[in-house]
């Protein structure tokens, strides 16, 4: 096999708002480089995951390696690493662009700078890589290039006179994104002399192959049968393969410097590698390792829990096989007085959350209840141990409290000016703090301290509501703070369903508790006595609806004989039954659990 110099590789990534086209530029780059055979191009290569096609988000780093011959008559090499838009999938950015030396800036030349094309844009600079800005959506009547250019030199400090201007939809200015990609973006450097370097991008679990390594060779060279060492985990292995993504995967029989591949050994699981571990040869070793990474650590905590108790086996080894590749999810066996048997779980966001939800319940077939989501809270004790609080129902008793701190973040959010009263008004309610407001041509750009408790629930659903969906929103956490901090219980038919149980600032309880009640009012359906609903803090009730009596009968409309009309309606009913839960004498339906925490206190 012949080997690639180095100065014709080029790795990047592709760094821009949700929507704005990555997606479908990415596929334009594959197609225009005849990567995939035009019969096999699915639209959205890179999106596998059912889910990801689905939402139109990319969750995982996808990478593909494009054979371009130049204008110049050279031929290259060109490794794209994917990586996803949303903000509780941060972490997975910085990887990607460890990985590589420069990235296209993807604008919508129609919407402009948004609050995530900022975020990512900063990372990939402190990553240390070129930028090439792209304009995309040139097609549509409302672009404006020129104005979007300017933005991007104002807001961001690039210069963006010599932007490509491109619509990937039609694929007009694309063939002039890949001679930018090999004219403008750095080579690598490396030393194929030098001992092995590699760092490990990613890893997951194949079916066939077992678990599969992404790397990025530094220095030296990675090849099949080498005993190789991970630097941070201790932990050696053999190569069994190597290989690249074109855009499945193919065997080399070597990754030289500058490369970008997979590796397979006997590696039993993904919890065995280390996201941004140095990998080197056993017997050479590096001198140095790599910085690594921070491991992302869940910051949204939930409870999940089979509405069938007899799921609960099934559940357990559908979070195991989830688990294999997504490391950062986390989950540990709980039980609930009202709920039973189920799991406390731990997400990188709600969007996380939802998803991991939503692929239980569709790829495995899965019935579940998901009680309010929770931040991670820090408490002090008043014998002077602090704890953190995952769950708010294992809220210590509040006289051994002396403080309670939650985590904050700071928000960025861009809107044109016409909804800036709206999203001033919702970060206010939300306990937020402002710390800055500027314009970026007629949108508005605000910073905000808020704290995560109040951001996890709907915060992004009201942001979209209140801006028409022209709002845009990144946050980063930024440390704890102590505050007045109250566990708030809801009693339904005076039994306190722990599932429900949430820590609310103490200004907030009222508001929030009344607005539960009000919500649990519409979602619990009568019974054959009066249901009352009630918000209590400590002993003290702060809010409190009631659920009047009612005989639901299904059949009363199905008069005259019709038997088998009778039982389909009965089945029916009897199916509803199975997605509400007991709760003492009173049956509370399963969507509630969501549904009460999505109000506007
Ligand atoms: N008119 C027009 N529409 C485009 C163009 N490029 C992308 N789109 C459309 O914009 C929408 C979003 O494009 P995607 O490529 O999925 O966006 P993305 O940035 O990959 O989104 P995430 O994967 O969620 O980060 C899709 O409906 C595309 O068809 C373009 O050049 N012109």
């Amino acid at each position: 096999m012949t080997e690639r110099p180095i100065d014709n590789i080029r790795n990047f990534t592709i760094v821009a708002h949700i929507d704005h086209g990555k997606s479908t530029l990415s596929d334009r780059l594959i197609q225009l480089t005849g990567t995939v055979a035009e019969r096999d191009m699915v639209e959205q290569v890179l999106d596998s995951m059912d889910i990801e096609r689905e939402r139109g988000i990319t969750i995982k780093a996808q990478t593909v390696r494009l054979a371009y011959r130049a204008k110049d008559g050279k031929d290259y090499i060109l490794n794209l690493i994917d990586t996803p838009g949303h903000v509780d999938f941060a972490y997975e950015v910085s990887r990607s662009l460890a990985a590589c030396e420069g990235s296209l800036l993807v604008v919508d030349a129609s919407q402009g700078v948004e609050a995530q094309t900022l975020a990512n844009v900063y990372h990939a600079l402190d990553a240390g890589h070129e930028i090439v800005p792209v304009l995309n959506k040139v097609d549509l009547p409302a672009a404006e290039p020129d104005k979007v250019k300017a933005q991007i030199e104002d807001v961001i400090g690039l210069d963006a006179s010599n932007a490509v201007m491109i619509s990937a939809k039609t694929g007009l200015g694309v063939p002039d994104v890949l001679e930018a990609i090999v004219h403008r973006l750095p080579p690598p450097k490396g030393d194929r002399a030098a001992p092995l370097k590699a760092l490990l991008v990613d890893s997951w679990y194949d079916a066939y192959l077992g678990v599969v390594v992404l790397v990025r060779v530094i220095d030296g060279e990675l090849k099949r049968g080498q005993r190789i060492r991970m630097i941070g985990t201790g932990a050696t292995y053999e190569v069994d393969k190597v290989g690249v993504f074109a855009p499945k995967m193919k065997d080399t029989d070597v990754l030289g410097p500058g490369e970008i591949g997979f590796l397979t050994g006997s590696i039993k699981e993904v919890a065995d590698t280390r996201v941004g571990d140095t990998i080197t040869d056993e017997k050479r070793q590096t001198a140095v390792a790599l910085p690594g990474f921070k491991p992302a650590q869940p910051v949204v905590f939930c409870g999940l829990f089979p509405v069938d108790a007899a799921d609960f086996e099934a559940l357990r080894a559908a979070m195991g096989k989830l688990r294999l590749n997504d490391a950062s999810f986390t989950y540990e066996m709980e039980t609930s007085a009202a709920l039973g048997f189920g799991f406390r779980c731990g997400f990188l966001g709600l969007l996380h959350l939802e998803i991991i939800q939503e692929r239980l319940e569709r790829e495995f077939n899965l019935d579940l209840i998901a009680t309010a989501p929770s931040v991670v809270y820090r408490i002090k004790l008043t014998n002077g141990e602090e704890i953190e609080l995952h769950n708010p129902a294992d809220m210590p008793d509040p006289v051994k409290v002396s403080d309670i701190a939650e985590p904050w973040i700071e928000a960025t959010i861009m809107t044109p000016d016409d909804y800036l009263g709206a999203v001033l008004k919702l970060c206010q309610d939300r306990r937020g703090e402002q710390l800055d407001l500027s314009y970026v041509g007629a949108r508005a750009m605000v910073r905000y301290a808020l704290p995560l408790n109040e951001v996890v629930f709907d915060f992004y659903d009201r942001l979209k509501s209140v801006s028409r969906g022209y709002a845009s929103f990144d946050y980063h956490i930024t440390g704890y703070r102590t505050g007045d901090l109250v566990k708030m219980q809801i009693l339904v038919n005076a039994e306190p369903v722990d599932a429900l149980a949430m820590l609310v600032h103490r200004t907030r309880a009222e508001g929030r508790g009344r607005a539960m009640c009000e919500k649990l009012k519409e979602l619990i359906p009568p019974h054959m006595f009066q249901v009352p609903i009630q918000a209590a803090i400590g002993g003290k009730i702060v809010a409190r609806e009631t659920v009047r009596a009612f005989r639901k009968d299904v059949t009363a409309k199905c008069y005259g004989g019709d038997i088998s009309r009778k039982r389909k309606l009965l089945d029916k009913q009897k199916e509803g039954k199975k997605r509400m839960r007991q709760f003492g004498k009173v049956e509370i339906p399963q969507e509630a659990f969501i549904a009460a925490l999505k109000v506007d206190g």
